[in-house]
């Protein structure tokens, strides 16, 4: 059975469709660009009505370590998800934190999987991500795809996720062409940028669990 991480959650029904359609982890944005960025006081809201069995995974870009400290304590976060990090910044936090963290990993081409090794004894969890134009203003959350034959042959050397314009129409075949233990998936998820559909977390979860 496919892990699945429902990101970009900010309110109590889409957290809902999340744990009754069986995610195994939820995300919450801490950033503030993000049209998905939480409070403390919503993601605690949103931390007191998720059962403990949904991770939350804490979604940061960068962040100074008062952001991540308030962050963790209001979210009561289970893990922290970091985007346009390094190694030793990584494992700097993950042994501050003493959370589960995970690295994003910006994929276009193959040399980009390469820099998932350097990861090793700092990060818990690589998730590859399709990596945003230079442009963008969120280094994820875009619907931007990657190539998912870049995956192929690669060998993990973490648990890893795949990430990157997953929705219900092609989360099966992306789990048949790459294995992926773990799917995540935020904007596919949704009717408009921030805004969560019930019926796509739904079906979402559906086709994860049917492949
Ligand atoms: O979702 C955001 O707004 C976001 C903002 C800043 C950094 C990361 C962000 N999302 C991270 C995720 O884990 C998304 O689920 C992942 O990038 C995939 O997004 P999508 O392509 O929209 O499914």
């Amino acid at each position: 059975m496919t892990d699945v991480k429902v990101c970009g959650i900010i309110t109590v029904e889409a957290l809902a469709a999340a744990v009754n359609g069986g995610a195994t982890h939820v995300g919450f944005v801490f950033f503030a660009p993000s049209p998905r960025n939480l409070s403390f006081d919503g993601a605690a809201a949103l931390a007191a009505a998720a059962p403990d069995h949904v991770r939350r995974v804490g979604v940061f870009v960068d962040p100074d370590e008062e952001l991540l400290e308030r962050a963790i304590q209001a979210g009561r976060l289970h893990a922290v998800q970091l985007h346009r990090t390094a190694p030793q910044r990584t494992g700097h936090l993950r042994q501050r934190t003493g959370l589960e963290t995970w690295t994003a990993v910006a994929v276009k081409g193959r040399a980009d999987l390469t820099g998932a090794r350097d990861y090793i004894g700092a990060a818990d969890r690589i998730l590859f991500d399709a990596k945003t134009p230079a442009s963008a203003a969120l280094p994820g959350g875009m619907g931007v795809r990657f190539d998912w034959s870049l995956l192929d042959g690669f060998q993990h050397l973490l648990p890893w996720a795949l990430s990157g314009g997953l929705d219900p129409a092609n989360v099966k075949e992306a789990i048949r062409r790459t294995g992926a233990p773990l799917v995540d998936a935020s904007s596919g998820l949704e009717n408009a940028p921030g805004v969560k559909s019930v019926d796509k977390i739904t079906a979402f979860l559906q086709a994860v669990a049917a492949s």
